[in-house]
């Protein structure tokens, strides 16, 4: 995390850095959607498993080759024997607990974005370009579990800023007290609206002869290359209280 590079790790950082990380899950939807559902990359293949799964193991291994996985918010969706990296890589300050790189809900993003996301904002079809699908769908898988698993920061920061109020529910393995310590209401509502707005930003139609950015609200939705209301609806439903599993998770073994 790059709040965490050296100055001290404080909840606007780690806040600064969950809105950049908008940017990259936005972006990376859009992409995708260029595509349409292309359903036979996620087929079990005659070897087991489908190209999807096949793209992210492989593509793992580069990156893991190449020095990535070494950051606790950059967690592998298959961690087993991944190489270690073959150039020297920088350290990166420890600020969190040793235990961070176990925190992982990866099985639970892989099941969100296929079963649950995909449909809601790729059209119905098959192009035959699958390949460029499953690149662009390890692209949102990566984004998106990077955004979640820096819920290891922000429990971190709130820890550290009110350990009195932290430590009795993590002693009493109190998993709901937690819950409800570290949900801030009001900030996931502007999450959600600042989500829909960037897709509804990011995703126009740029052209020449029409005034970017004049069209607002639900007018120029169906224009969008995402619908933005998809947006809002991932983060409600999935990355926020994903990002509050990591923060619990992380959370319940802070004091072992
Ligand atoms: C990440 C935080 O913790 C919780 C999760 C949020 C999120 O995932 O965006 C927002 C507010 C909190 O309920 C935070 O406080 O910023």
């Amino acid at each position: 995390m790059d709040a965490g590079g050296g100055e001290q790790l404080s909840l606007a950082a780690v806040r600064d850095q969950l809105i950049r990380e908008e940017d990259s899950i936005v972006f990376a939807l859009i992409e995708r959607a260029k595509r349409p559902r292309n359903t036979p990359a996620y087929s079990a293949a005659a070897a087991g498993g489908s190209l999807a799964e096949f793209f992210v193991r492989e593509a793992q291994v580069l990156h893991a080759k190449a020095g990535h996985y070494q950051k606790p918010e950059d967690v592998p969706f298959f961690s087993q024997d991944l190489p270690p990296p073959v150039f020297p890589t920088k350290g990166h300050p420890k600020v969190l607990h040793p235990f961070a790189s176990s925190v992982c809900v990866n099985d639970a993003i892989w099941k969100m974005y296929f079963n649950e996301l995909l449909p809601l904002f790729t059209a119905d079809g098959d192009d035959g370009n699958y390949a460029e699908t499953v690149a662009l769908d390890f692209a949102c898988l990566q984004a998106l579990s990077r955004r979640i698993h820096c819920g290891k920061y922000v429990a971190e920061v709130k820890f550290k800023d009110a350990p009195q109020d932290y430590s009795p529910p993590i002693r009493a393995k109190d998993t709901n007290a937690l819950m409800n310590l570290l949900t801030f209401t009001a900030v996931e509502e502007k999450v959600k609206k600042r989500v829909e707005k960037k897709a509804r930003i990011f995703g126009q139609n740029v052209t020449l002869e029409d005034s970017v950015g004049k069209q607002d609200g639900d007018a120029c939705d169906s224009h969008c290359k995402v619908d933005p209301k998809v947006l809002s609806k991932l983060y409600d439903l999935w990355v926020m209280p994903l990002t509050k599993d990591v923060e619990v998770e992380y959370l319940l073994r802070h004091l072992d």
